[in-house]
C-alpha cells in the first residue's frame, strides 16, 4: 500500500514502515470476548480509526450484541467509545468513562462497569486482577495506542494524553499503533515511568511539578507491534460553557480563602500545586484565580483544561503538570501557535504519576473537585445519583482528595430538576453513596458561601456546611433535620454523628416520586 508522505514523517523507525496497514484490514483480528486496552484520557489521545473501521464492520454485518470486548481506557474516550457503546460493542469498561450513550448502557445493564481509582487501574490491571478469569494467562490481548511520532527505537510517543498507556503496552500481548498526523507531534512533551511491580518499585524522585526523571516515548518491543495505521481524525473537545455567576461566585469564595491561608501562613503567596478536576466549574474556578493575582503559581493536576491557558497567559503560571491536556480546538490553536513556550512550561505524565497519592501528599497538592452532592457530615457522592445511576465515575477525584494539602470540593448549592428550577440541594442529610469521606474533606464551598470543616467536629460541621453553603430553599428543613436528629440521637446517647434513618434519604425519595427534593417536612419519629 501507499504510504504517505505525512506517515512516513512521523515514523523514524524504519521496519514499521512496513508493518503499515488500512485500518479495515485489521478488523478480522478482532474477535468477541477479548480484552482490549485503549490509549486517551478524558476524551483526547485516544485511537480512533480502528474503533470506527470495528463499527463500520459491526454495522454492515449486523454484529451488534454479537461482537463484544472487555474495554479499558486510563479514563474517558471520545465518539468512538459512544458509538461501541451505541451498537452494544462492550461487554466490561472500567474506569472512568464520560458521555450518555456508554452511561446509558452502563445503567441498563448492558455494560459490566466497575470503577476504580485512576492511580491504582492501571497498575492492578498489570497485576491480572481484573483478568482473574481468563485460562491463557493473557492480559490484554490488543493495545490499540494513538501516537504522534516514532522515534529511532520504534518507541511511542503519544499525544495529549499518557494515561494507563505505559501499562497497558507492558501487558499486551500485541500493539496496534494509529500515528496521528493531523495532530501536530507532542514529541518532548511527555515524562514516562514505566511500570515495576512490587518488591522491586522504588519511589517516584518528583519533589517539584518540574521535575522530569523518566522517558520521553513509551517503550515497546517492536516485535510486538503488529501493524501501523494512519489516522487523520483530530480529538474534539466541546467548549466549556462560559463561567456564570454562580461558578464566579464559588471562585470567588475559594479567592478569598487562598488569600487568607496565606495571610495566616498556612500556604506560601504561590500557594501550592494545584488540581482542578473536569467540567465547567472546574473551569471556571481556574478562571477566577487568573484575574485574581496570584503570581508563580505551579500546577500538579490529572486533565488541563483551557482556562489553564489564561493563567499561563497572564504570567501567574509558571508551570503545569497532568496526564492529559483536554483543550478545545481553540485551546490547541493557542498550544501550538506558542509551542516553544508552553513546551517549556507543561509536561505530561501517566496517570499513575499524576494522581500517585505519595507525590500528592509530597508536594502539598491543593485539590478542588466537583461532587454530585455533599453531606451535612461531609462525606461526598461523585458518581451515583440517587445512590444507583452512574455519571461518569470516581475519576481521580480520591486520589486527590484524599492526598493533597487541603482537599477542596465546589459544587452549585442548587442544581435544576424539570419541575423546579432548585429541585436537587446538592447538601443534602446523607449521602446514598459515599466517594469522599468525612475524613478527606476539608472545605466545601458553593456559590452561597465557604465551609472550613478543619477541626470541626461533626455536629459543628453540619452547622457550619448548611449555614454557608446550602441553598436558602432547603436551609430551614436541614437545619432542622439536624435539630431533630439530635434530639433523637441524645436519648439514644449517640450524638457523635446524629441522624434520623427514617428521614436520612427523604430529600432523595421525594426527588424520585415529586421531581424536587423540597418536601413537606420531616417524618415524626419517637
Ligand atoms: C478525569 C477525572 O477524573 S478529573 C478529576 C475529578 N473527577 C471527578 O471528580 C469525577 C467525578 N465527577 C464528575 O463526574 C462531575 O464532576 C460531576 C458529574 C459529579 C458533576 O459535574 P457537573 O458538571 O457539575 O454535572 P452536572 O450538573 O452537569 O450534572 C450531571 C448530571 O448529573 C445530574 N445530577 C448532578 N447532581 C445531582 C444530584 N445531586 N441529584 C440528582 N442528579 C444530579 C444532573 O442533573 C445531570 O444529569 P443529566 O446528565 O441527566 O442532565
Amino acid at each position: 500500500m501507499t504510504i504517505s508522505q505525512a506517515l512516513k514523517e512521523r515514523i523514524r523507525y524504519a521496519p514499521y514502515l512496513a508493518k503499515v496497514r488500512e485500518p479495515h484490514e485489521l478488523v478480522s483480528l478482532f474477535k468477541n470476548g477479548q480484552y482490549l486496552g485503549w490509549s486517551g484520557f478524558t476524551g483526547v489521545g485516544t485511537p480512533k480509526a480502528v474503533p470506527q473501521a470495528i463499527i463500520s464492520h459491526v454495522e454492515k454485518n449486523n454484529l451488534q450484541g454479537k461482537l463484544r470486548f472487555n474495554l479499558f481506557v486510563g479514563a474517558s474516550a471520545g465518539p468512538e467509545e459512544e458509538a461501541w457503546a451505541n451498537h452494544d460493542m462492550i461487554i466490561k469498561r472500567a474506569p472512568h468513562q464520560v458521555g450518555k450513550p456508554i452511561a446509558k448502557a452502563i445503567n441498563a445493564g448492558r455494560i459490566n462497569f466497575f470503577d476504580k481509582h485512576l492511580s491504582m487501574f492501571p497498575q492492578d490491571l498489570t497485576y491480572g486482577f481484573y483478568t482473574r478469569e481468563r485460562t491463557d494467562g493473557k492480559i490484554l490481548d490488543y493495545m490499540i495506542i494513538e501516537a504522534t511520532a516514532i522515534k529511532e527505537d520504534g518507541s511511542i510517543v503519544p499525544g495529549p494524553s499518557v494515561g494507563g498507556s505505559p501499562e497497558f503496552i507492558s501487558v499486551a500481548d500485541k500493539v496496534i499503533v494509529e500515528v496521528n498526523t493531523a495532530t501536530p507531534s507532542f514529541e518532548g512533551l511527555h515524562d514516562i515511568d514505566m511500570p515495576v511491580n512490587p518488591p522491586y518499585r522504588k519511589p517516584y524522585p518528583y519533589v517539584k511539578v518540574n521535575d522530569k526523571c523518566g522517558v520521553d516515548s513509551i517503550p515497546v518491543d517492536p516485535e510486538k507491534v503488529i501493524a501501523i495505521v494512519e489516522s487523520t481524525t483530530r480529538d474534539k473537545v466541546p467548549p466549556n460553557s462560559p463561567s456564570d455567576e454562580m461558578s464566579r461566585g464559588i471562585a470567588s469564595h475559594l479567592v478569598e480563602f487562598f488569600r487568607n491561608e496565606v495571610n495566616h501562613g498556612r500556604l506560601p503567596e504561590t500557594l501550592l500545586p494545584l488540581q482542578s478536576g473536569i467540567g465547567n466549574i472546574a473551569n471556571a474556578v481556574i478562571e477566577g484565580l487568573a484575574t485574581a493575582n496570584f503570581k508563580h503559581l505551579n500546577v500538579w493536576t490529572e486533565v488541563l483544561q483551557d482556562s489553564f491557558l489564561d493563567l499561563f497567559e497572564n504570567g501567574s503560571l509558571d508551570y503545569a503538570t497532568a496526564t492529559s491536556i483536554r483543550l478545545t480546538e481553540n485551546g490547541f490553536k493557542r498550544v501550538f501557535n506558542n509551542w516553544d513556550s508552553f513546551k517549556s512550561k507543561l509536561c505530561l505524565r501517566s496517570q499513575v504519576v499524576s494522581n500517585n497519592p505519595e507525590l500528592i501528599r509530597r508536594l502539598g497538592v491543593i485539590a478542588m473537585n466537583t461532587p454530585v452532592e455533599v453531606d451535612i457530615y461531609a462525606h461526598a457522592n461523585s458518581t451515583n445519583v440517587n445512590g444507583s445511576r452512574m455519571l461518569n465515575g470516581l475519576g481521580g477525584s480520591a486520589d486527590f482528595l484524599r492526598n493533597a494539602k487541603i482537599s477542596i470540593m465546589h459544587a452549585p448549592s442548587a442544581r435544576p430538576t424539570k419541575i423546579d428550577p432548585t429541585g436537587i440541594s446538592s447538601i443534602v442529610p446523607m449521602v446514598p453513596h459515599v466517594d469522599q469521606t468525612e475524613h478527606d474533606l476539608d472545605v466545601i464551598v458553593t456559590e452561597q458561601g465557604l465551609a472550613d470543616l478543619r477541626g470541626l467536629s461533626p455536629k459543628e460541621r453540619a452547622r457550619e456546611i448548611i449555614k454557608q453553603c446550602a441553598h436558602p430553599d432547603y436551609k430551614d428543613l436541614l437545619i432542622e433535620y439536624v435539630q431533630r436528629s439530635e434530639h433523637y440521637c441524645e436519648k439514644k446517647n449517640s450524638l457523635h454523628e446524629p441522624h434520623m434513618l427514617k428521614n436520612a434519604f427523604k430529600f432523595h425519595t421525594n426527588l424520585m416520586e415529586k421531581g424536587t427534593m423540597k418536601i413537606e417536612g420531616w417524618d415524626p419519629i419517637d
